[in-house]
């Protein structure tokens, strides 16, 4: 048995700390190791150190992983833990995802104090979320309301809540329950109305192309079908070349040899929006998010994106 430590690289944040145990506790089951087996190495990166402005201005999803990126490359670390949901579409030249773990539940929950629901918010009740899509989704749902910027972890935007920042806010509920802070939500919004982001409530974990050590490791703990359905989420964004600046939800499940996708772009006012459907084949995952992607680009025309770039 190869009894070199792993070590593990991961943001500070308490979500990601949750995740980077969980994934050791996952490694620790599948190889029949102790936790000295590995070592989990904590990372700062500049998304956590901005907290001023939205991360679509600071520069965009690469802010979470960058320092972690750099930290394989140069072998601080053997692996780095991720929410797939923050990965961009591209890696860095020698990187790759090599595992998804099971995924969570992948909707979104309001947390709300001027009322538990989205629907009984009083007329220009102030909602906080930093995501694009979130913004563009609640607008649709209420365009009377105040959407503002709300950054920081979930613990930060919970605090905000609390000393009257905003009346409400919008977070995953796999967050909260890998943190075990379910119980905050007082609504889960059902996915037809508040689709999810591509990625979200999985898990990645990223290693160096070649590291057969890492790469052994990781494959005991990788889930089948969350990594086809992300392999087909990734693929619709990178055929949108979704940044932080575009409102795009993406769901892809699978079910036994059959894959079901929906795809939505949003205006971030939510005033207009396209949605696509595709079914096909689990294993032609990539093409069927590339091709929804294509399509729906095509359907909605360079003039829906082109108007409020
Ligand atoms: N950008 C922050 C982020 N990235 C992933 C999650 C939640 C966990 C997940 O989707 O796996 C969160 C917090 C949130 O959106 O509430």
């Amino acid at each position: 048995m190869d009894t070199r430590l792993l070590r593990i690289g991961t943001r500070g944040s308490p979500l990601a700390l949750a995740q980077a145990s969980e994934t050791r506790a996952r490694l620790m089951v599948a190889h029949d190791l102790p936790e000295e087996a590995f070592a989990i190495e904590v990372i700062s990166t500049s998304g956590d150190r901005i907290q001023d402005r939205p991360l679509s201005e600071a520069g965009g999803k690469g802010l979470f992983t960058k320092e972690l990126e750099e930290a394989l490359l140069d072998g601080r670390i053997d692996i780095a833990v991720h929410s797939s949901k923050d990965m961009p579409t591209t890696l860095p030249d020698g990187l790759e995802l090599s595992a998804f773990l099971p995924r969570e539940d992948v909707r979104d929950v309001f947390v709300g104090r001027a009322a538990k629901r989205i629907a009984d918010l009083p007329q220009g009740a102030t909602v906080g979320s930093s995501s694009l899509r979130r913004q563009a989704l609640i607008r649709r749902m209420r365009p009377d309301l105040n959407v503002i910027t709300f950054r920081g972890n979930v613990q930060t935007r919970l605090r905000k809540l609390e000393e009257g920042v905003a009346d409400g806010t919008m977070l995953a509920l796999a967050g909260l329950k890998r943190l075990g802070m379910d119980h905050v939500a007082t609504e889960i919004m059902p996915e037809a109305q508040f689709p999810p982001a591509p990625g979200q409530g999985a898990i990645c974990i990223e290693s160096r192309v070649g590291d057969e050590r890492a790469t052994a490791m990781v494959a005991a703990i990788h889930d089948r079908d969350t990594g086809l359905a992300l392999a087909c989420e990734r693929a619709f964004l990178a055929a949108l070349d979704g940044s932080c600046r575009t409102p795009i939800a993406g769901h892809a499940r699978i079910d036994g040899d059959a894959l079901r996708f929906s795809g939505l772009i949003l205006t971030p006012d939510g005033k207009r929006s396209h949605s696509i459907e595709r079914v096909g084949r689990a294993d032609e995952a990539a093409t069927i998010g590339r091709e929804a992607g294509d399509a729906i680009r095509a359907e909605a025309g360079d003039g829906f994106f082109e108007s409020w770039v």
